[in-house]
């Protein structure tokens, strides 16, 4: 078994979890309410900032060009692609480019971001690459279930996320991270693979953690007047 089917096997309910929230189900279904949907494209605009910083820490850590050059495109895939598609549904809610960079992190987009960026600092490339696999992955696995939903991608509203997360183009990018954390995973320790472990099953919560916080709009706790 490789390592990355190794690893959706052995956390299989907390990554089938992300699949049956209620925020991508009514995702599929067309039936979210669209302040939800808002709130959460505001904050994984932000989230996508540092997602992007985490391809330049990994064309910093790799050990050929090739790989290098990867990692380099992915930074402005991130950039110029995805994150295209948050600037269209931004403008339909009438929110400048300005406006979405000014916007403040909640406490689940600072914590799920931050953690990569530690991991990804601080560990191997391997490591890295563990941390940043649940974002590319489950979005390609949420986006082609959600196409195979009667009517999910001709949405008049919602059907631009799921054309966009089921095309070939983000499953070509995911493959790639698959087939990395595949290779980058031969020949290591059981001490190294249970890291490896550990920093994907913590990004595959936080990944639920993200869908939970957009449907609730949690943001920090308002503060009280004390006597
Ligand atoms: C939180 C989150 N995770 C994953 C993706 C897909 N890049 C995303 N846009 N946002």
């Amino acid at each position: 078994m490789k390592f990355t089917e190794h690893l959706v096997d052995k956390y299989k309910r907390e990554w089938r979890q992300n699949f049956t929230h209620p925020f991508v189900q009514e995702l599929g279904s067309g039936t979210l309410d669209k302040e939800k949907f808002r709130f959460y494209m505001i904050q994984d605009y932000l989230y996508l900032i540092d997602y992007a910083r985490l391809f330049a820490l990994g064309a910093m850590k790799a050990d050929d060009l090739a790989t290098m050059g990867k990692f380099a495109a992915l930074l402005d895939s991130t950039l110029s692609g995805e994150m295209s598609l948050h600037r269209t549904y931004a403008a339909q809610f009438g929110i400048s480019r300005q406006e979405l960079e000014e916007a403040k992190p909640s406490p689940v987009t600072l914590a799920y971001s931050h953690y990569m960026l530690h991991v990804a600092q601080k560990g191997t490339l391997a490591e890295l690459t563990a941390a940043l696999l649940p974002c590319a992955w489950s979005y390609w696995e949420i986006g082609k279930e959600l196409n195979a939903i009667p009517g999910a991608a001709d949405h008049e509203f919602y059907g631009e996320w799921v054309r966009s997360y089921s095309s070939d183009e983000f499953g070509s990018h995911a493959l790639w991270c698959i087939e990395l954390m595949d290779r980058l995973a031969e020949g290591k320790s059981d001490a190294e693979l249970a890291r490896l472990e550990e920093i994907f099953l913590n990004t595959t919560r936080y990944e639920y953690m993200f869908w939970d916080m957009s449907y609730n709009g949690q943001m920090w706790p308002e503060a009280t007047d004390s006597k």
